[in-house]
This record gives structure tokens, C-alpha cells and sequence, in this order.
């Protein structure tokens, strides 16, 4: 795999707040909890070449025996999907995604998961793993082995899954049941940025 100028924590931070990914706000998160913060890595994703050098920074923190035992990269729509095409292309294997028909992750456009491979799950942001998860059920039902699961964000929050994770960047953010929800009792009214809502 090539390499190039190493990202740290506090390079990866400043490419997300160059980008405005960053935002503040009142959010519904595909979850439904409710967030004062929004991480849009689509922001960052306009810059291929950013996108390349987060996911060769990705590809270079996982261990040795993850990295080579990688045969497929999958995402879940939408979000997923660019950081991992550039999984893929820096990782050197083909790369899949799924998508919700119904509500329900599923692989489309004669996408196969072939039974023997070993699958890196590629997202931009985890927050409760929901996602993810579903992918992995994905992988698992389909026969393979999740090797791993690679993201820009974790945001932290419990999480649905149990394979091996490796996040480029932790952020401590708020999020609440929409009950809990501070800025509801303030009596905000939260916007929902994700594609969730638009699928169904
Ligand atoms: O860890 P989770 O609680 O599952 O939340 C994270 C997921 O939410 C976002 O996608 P979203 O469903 O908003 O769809 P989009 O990427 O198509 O906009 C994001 O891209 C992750 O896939
Ligand atoms: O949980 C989510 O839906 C979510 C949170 C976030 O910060 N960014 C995003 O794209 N999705």
C-alpha cells in the first residue's frame, strides 16, 4: 500500500472544521435521538483527495492482520459510500455497498457478498452502530466474516455492534431520546440532514 503524510487526531479534527462539517444546531439523528451537534462528512468527501488521505490514514492504523486479510469493503448508503470507495481503492479490493429498501438494509444492483470473504464495514459516522449492524447481518447471513469496521466519527454513543472498530476520530457530542431532548423543552424544533426519512 503507498504511503504519504501521516493525519493525527488534531490534523483530522482541523480538515472537519476547515470543511464546516461541523454543525450546531438542533438535529435528528437517523437513530431518532436528538443531537445539538451534526458531524456532515459529505463536506469533507467533496475533496477526493481528502477523502484518499483520511482513508490511507484509516487503512494504516488497523492492524496488520486486519488490513491484509481484507477482500471486500462494504458501506451503507449514502454516507458510507464514498469513504468506502476509498477504502477499497487504497486497501486494493473491490468495494459493495447496501441500501434501505423499505426501511430494511439490503444489496441491490446484483451486489454479491462472496461466502469466503473477509468484509471491512466502511462508514462516515457510527453513532449507535444501528447501521453498521445491519450490515454486518448483512456479511454474516451471506456467509462471510466481518474482518472489521472502519469509520471517519464515532460518536461515542453505545453501540450496536460487536466486531472489531476502529474510528478514525472519537467525538464526545450530546445526543438524547427525542423525550429527553433539552432543546425540545426549549421548544426547538429539530431538522433531520440524514436520507433515512427520504427512503421510506
Ligand atoms: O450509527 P447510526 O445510529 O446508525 O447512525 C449513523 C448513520 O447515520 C447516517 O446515515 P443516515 O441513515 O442518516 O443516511 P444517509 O447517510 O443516507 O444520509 C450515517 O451516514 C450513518 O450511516
Ligand atoms: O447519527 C446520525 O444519523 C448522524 C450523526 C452525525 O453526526 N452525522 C451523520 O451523518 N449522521
Amino acid at each position: 500500500m503507498e504511503t504519504s503524510v501521516r493525519l493525527d487526531d488534531q490534523a483530522i479534527l482541523q480538515i472537519l472544521k476547515d470543511t464546516g462539517a461541523i454543525r450546531h444546531g438542533h438535529f435528528v439523528l437517523t437513530s431518532g435521538r436528538h443531537s445539538d451537534t451534526y458531524v456532515q462528512c459529505a463536506r469533507v468527501m467533496e475533496s477526493p483527495r481528502t477523502t484518499v488521505d483520511l482513508a490511507r490514514e484509516a487503512a494504516l492504523r488497523l492492524p496488520e492482520d486486519v488490513r491484509s486479510s481484507v477482500d471486500l469493503v462494504i458501506s451503507p448508503a449514502v454516507g458510507g459510500i464514498t469513504f468506502g470507495f476509498a477504502m477499497g481503492y487504497v486497501l486494493g479490493v473491490d468495494f459493495i455497498f447496501a441500501e434501505r429498501q423499505a426501511g430494511v438494509m439490503t444489496l441491490r444492483r446484483s451486489f454479491e457478498i462472496p461466502q469466503e470473504a473477509n468484509v471491512l464495514v466502511c462508514e462516515d459516522v457510527v453513532t449507535t452502530g444501528g447501521s453498521v449492524k445491519e450490515v454486518c447481518d448483512l456479511v454474516e447471513d451471506a456467509g462471510a466474516t466481518v474482518a472489521g469496521v472502519v469509520s471517519i466519527i464515532d460518536r461515542k454513543t453505545d453501540r450496536k455492534f460487536d466486531a472489531p472498530f476502529f474510528p478514525l476520530l472519537g467525538l464526545e457530542v450530546a445526543s438524547w431520546t427525542p423525550e429527553e431532548c433539552e432543546l425540545c423543552a426549549k421548544g426547538g424544533k429539530a431538522e433531520s440532514l440524514g436520507s433515512r426519512k427520504l427512503a421510506k
